[in-house]
């Protein structure tokens, strides 16, 4: 009862976020989605050739295949040893936002003033403002590289309406509309500047930008650039500037990469240079792989429009609530008063863990290498605590970790843990859809954005599974040693 209560609550979460998607999609104009992995024209320029001419380095056993389902990639076409550069990229070639084009000084300015309206969080935008001016430059000097890009990208915000709900998941829907109303908003901020500039110095050489131009440079840029290091700004702090690397941005992710990039000397040198060099000895046809970064599915749906399926870096978003865990440990047989009223030193932890008071940040997740939120955890084991002594006995630190000992007895773990077990029902039960119907769905004639849709959900879902057998598992380890002991 007490679950299904805390199950509605979940599901109004997602019901506020799916419907409130929907209702602006509306208004919307449609970015179409297409799902081919066709080239901005048909039959661009050889990059490669491009990259040497410019005095850039490519091995010659590298060539650019189709990777289906990948797009394409780069790929060796011979053994190549451990330790070999792959590619070096001279430091002309990188497109970056912060290098103006020579003698378009009124354009570059009116550029800057467009790209300061962007939250620095769409830091892509940015960057896309600046390829969206060379790809409308005649004669560009990036146009071979530009001309190879992808003409439409598989990211949700090109997604029809339906599949941005089919994705179930309230964190990402809201991500997704506000990048959407970002579009709708900036194209119209664009369009008003532009209006009053004249034509030497429009940065887009009179052509109109819209929301579908701006999707399309600000998914090319965030699902391609790279950040580099900038000069050190203040305590070993580095400014990362975001560039676009030709051809390297051809190779594809993967966990377990079989190579690098190495940058040598600082963005601003006159003599840095971009490489990537093999990190394990390459085979026959065995594609160039870069590890994109440790990042969990939201970020590599919204950002680069893929899912990875068992994503060890992947986590479920919930809020932390009062409510919620209270339903939750009575679900488990666990309740506890101070769920819904803590003592005074409970809710000093509280605020100790950014859980309580006015800067709380109340989002924890379950999933990735710690499995449970460290604030989470500790607060669970708090309020299941009544003695205040042995609590403060422990740092936070303890507290937040799920390590070989139970730090506050093992009576107050198995609570904790039973609850997080409760909890992962109530997420489970807040998707409308189950695991298996996900899967049926997934086995027919479906679009690639439903099919992606459909995959990010059944991840969040399978994940959610997983900590619940983990738990579980933990759960009857530390029922045998309180049984034995
Ligand atoms: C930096 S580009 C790599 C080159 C790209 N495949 C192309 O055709 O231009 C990144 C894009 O490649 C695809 N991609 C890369 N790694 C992938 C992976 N492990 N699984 C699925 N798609 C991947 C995605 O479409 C992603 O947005």
């Amino acid at each position: 009862m007490a679950t299904v209560a805390a199950s509605r609550m979940l599901l109004a979460a997602v019901d506020f976020a799916v419907s409130s998607s929907a209702a602006s999609l509306v208004h919307r104009r449609p970015l179409t989605f297409r799902a081919a992995a066709s080239r901005l024209v048909p039959q661009p320029p050889d990059l490669i050739h491009w990259l040497r001419r410019e005095g850039g380095f490519v091995h010659p056993k590298l060539r650019i295949a189709d990777r289906d389902p990948y797009g394409l990639g780069v790929v060796a076409t011979d053994e190549i040893p451990s330790g070999t550069e792959l590619i070096a990229l001279p430091t002309h070639v990188p497109l970056r936002f912060d290098r103006a084009p020579e003698a378009a000084d009124g354009a570059h300015s009116t550029l800057m003033e467009l790209a300061q309206r962007i939250p620095d969080e769409l830091w892509a935008m940015r960057l896309g403002l600046r390829l969206l001016q060379e790809r409308a430059t005649v004669g560009s000097f990036w146009w071979p590289y530009i001309s190879n890009l992808p003409e439409t990208f598989s990211v949700p915000i090109f997604f029809p309406g339906d599949d941005i709900k089919n994705l179930q998941y309230a964190p990402l829907i809201h991500q997704v509309n506000k990048r959407c109303r970002f579009l709708l908003e900036f194209e119209k901020e664009i369009k008003s500047i532009l209006n009053n500039v004249s034509s030497k110095d429009h940065p887009f050489g009179g052509q109109d930008v819209n929301t579908s131009s701006l999707g399309w440079a600000m998914s090319a840029v965030s699902s391609r650039a790279f950040r580099l290091h900038g000069e050190i700004i203040h305590n070993d702090k580095r400014k990362d500037i975001p560039m676009l690397l030709p051809l390297i941005d051809m190779c594809n992710h993967s966990f377990v990469p079989n190579a690098r990039i190495v940058q040598e000397d600082n963005v601003n040198s006159q003599n840095m240079s971009i490489k990537v060099v093999a990190d394990m000895q390459m085979k026959q046809n065995m594609p160039v792989l870069l590890n994109y970064g440790c990042l969990s599915n939201d970020f590599f749906l919204l950002d680069y429009g893929f899912v990875i399926p068992s994503n060890p870096h992947d986590r479920v978003e919930l809020k932390y609530d009062e409510a919620l865990l209270d339903a939750a440990s009575l679900a488990a047989g666990v309740s506890s008063p101070s769920f819904l009223s803590p003592t005074d030193w409970q809710q000093e932890i509280l605020s100790h863990l950014n859980l309580r008071g006015d800067e709380a940040v109340l989002k924890v997740t379950l999933g990735g290498p710690e499995l449970i939120d460290g604030r989470l955890l500790a607060a669970l084991r708090v309020l299941l605590s009544s003695d205040k002594e042995a609590v403060e006995k422990h740092n936070l630190n303890t507290l937040m970790t799920l390590s070989e000992e139970a730090p506050l007895g093992l009576s107050i773990e198995l609570s904790a843990l039973r609850t997080v077990i409760a909890l992962c029902v109530v997420a489970l039960q807040s998707f409308p859809s189950k695991i298996m119907q996900d899967e049926s769905i997934l086995k027919k004639d479906i679009s690639s954005s439903t099919d992606l849709a459909v995959q990010f959900r059944m991840q969040k879902k399978l994940l959610i599974v997983d900590v619940m057998r983990k738990i579980t598992h933990r759960v009857k380890m530390i029922s045998k040693i309180g049984s034995t002991a």
